[in-house]
């Protein structure tokens, strides 16, 4: 199996886990991408710098160049606009593909930089310089590649939709919040970028140049923040059925491509309104496809650190010519779990004798299967029939085995009149 040579530039929140998943899981890694990614050097400022995650020594250099000149892949994690945007174009330059999160250089300097990966043939992937986690510019790029897309709305700046979200559930001021968000980490300790739209804008000339097959940059974007967002803008919406979100927003309109970010009304039935905390979602329409909403984490070091390895196992798929066509694996090399192994939280609902002792006979007969309740109501007394209670009992995750066989013990009982319904529980 051929090895490639990635080389790591910046080892913060997000390179500190990349630099983890390509030693953690080299194996699986290597499988889904057709080659070894072989993490080749770290380029730091400081190699004695405390880390969030413990990696050899020996994997750190402070010679970017030295590290890009010897790789086949790159990948980009120091953030702003130079040295990272010299060090992309050393790496394009001499043939190797680039991943990158940096939305701030890509705004402004996408078109340049991915002319130059054309004219080197190589690849520059970044799927994390949007809305993080989220897989949301191949699905732009691929999976709608066969579409028209006619519009995109996101909410893709997590610290303003925490923001807003928490004026929203609070009544609090903007800045009563923001402090509040810089307390819990959320924010930044200079939240200018965030609160004012610019993370946001550089995002959504990203998005509109993928969208919209143009290249659109930065000052295509009109861009306005929340800082101007009062308690009271928050509770008119409200009264009126509506909510505040910070939209990056790119349409098509007859005369051309509208980029935008502002603070925007929404209905609370849409779904980028359930849109909660520092989440991120994307809705997209497209002529064929309809509605789409992509939704997750649009930062952290792991989430972020997911869209950048998505993007190097990609690379190397198209790298080496007996890349597997899927990337998933051999049919075997997981159990497939018979119904009855599996674990999950039960809703059942029982008609049973409104009569002393009924209660603690149904839950020991749970006990005796290890079936564990979480809640037991007795909702209903039905005097009409000669004195019936309705039970609804939901338990702790078991297995479909033991629920079976506690069901069928219970539906025994005398004092059980019927078992009304077993539903299964997610998401609680
Ligand atoms: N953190 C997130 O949630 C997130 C989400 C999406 C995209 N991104 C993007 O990912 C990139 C990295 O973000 P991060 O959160 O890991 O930032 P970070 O500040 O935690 O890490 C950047 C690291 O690069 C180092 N660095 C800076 N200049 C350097 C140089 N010249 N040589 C060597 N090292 C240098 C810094 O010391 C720091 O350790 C940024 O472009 C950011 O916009 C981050
Ligand atoms: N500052 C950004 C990080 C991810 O780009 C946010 O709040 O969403
Ligand atoms: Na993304």
């Amino acid at each position: 199996m051929k090895t490639l040579k990635v080389a790591l530039l910046g080892c913060g929140n997000v390179g500190a886990q990349v630099a983890r998943i390509l030693l953690e899981d080299a194996s699986e890694l290597a499988a889904r991408a057709g080659a070894k990614l072989e993490l080749s050097g770290i380029a730091v400022r400081n190699i004695e710098a405390k880390r969030d995650v413990e990696l050899p020594r020996e994997l750190f250099t402070t010679d970017a160049l030295a590290l890009i000149a010897d790789a086949d892949v790159v990948i980009e994690l120091l953030g702003g606009m130079e040295p990272a945007g010299e060090l992309i174009s050393a790496a394009l330059a001499s043939g190797a593909s680039v991943v990158t999160g940096n939305k701030a250089l890509l705004a402004v300097r996408g078109a340049e930089l991915g002319a130059l990966a054309a004219a080197n043939g190589a690849q520059l992937r970044y799927e994390a310089a949007v809305a993080g986690a989220i897989p949301i510019l191949r699905p732009i790029t691929d999976s709608l590649s066969g579409d028209r897309i006619t519009k995109v709305m996101g909410i893709v700046n997590g610290t303003t939709n925490f923001i807003l979200d928490a004026m929203d559930t609070t009544g609090a001021q903007f800045a009563d919040v923001l402090a509040e968000a810089q307390a819990l980490g959320y924010a930044e300790a200079d939240p200018t970028a965030d609160v004012e739209g610019h993370d946001a804008a550089a995002k959504a000339a990203i998005l509109a140049s993928l969208a919209f097959h143009t290249d659109f940059d930065l000052a295509d974007v009109h861009c306005e923040g929340i800082s101007s967002v009062s308690a009271a803008d928050v509770a008119a919406a409200a009264d009126a059925g509506m909510v505040i979100k910070l939209l990056a927003i790119a349409e098509r309109l007859e005369a051309g491509i509208a980029v935008r970010v502002h603070p925007t009304l929404l209905p609370r039935k849409h779904p980028l309104a359930s849109v909660h905390g520092a989440y991120n979602a994307v809705f997209v329409e497209a002529e064929n496809a309809g509605e789409l909403m992509f939704y997750g984490a649009g930062a952290g070091g792991a989430p972020t650190a997911s869209a950048i390895m998505g993007d190097t196992v990609a690379i190397a798929r198209r790298l080496v010519a007996d890349a597997p066509v899927i990337a998933s694996g051999v049919r075997g090399s997981q159990p497939a779990l018979r119904f009855d192994q599996i674990a999950t939280s039960y809703w059942i609902s029982l008609r049973v004798a409104d009569e002393s002792g009924v209660l603690s006979r149904i839950a020991a007969l749970f006990a005796e299967h290890g079936v564990s309740i979480e809640l037991l109501r007795q909702s209903v007394v039905d005097s009409a029939d000669g004195g019936s209670a309705l039970l609804r009992i939901v338990t702790h995750k078991s297995t479909e085995a033991a629920l079976a066989a506690t069901v069928a013990a219970v539906g025994k009982l005398d004092v059980v009149k019927e078992v009304t319904s077993v539903l299964r529980v997610e998401g609680n």
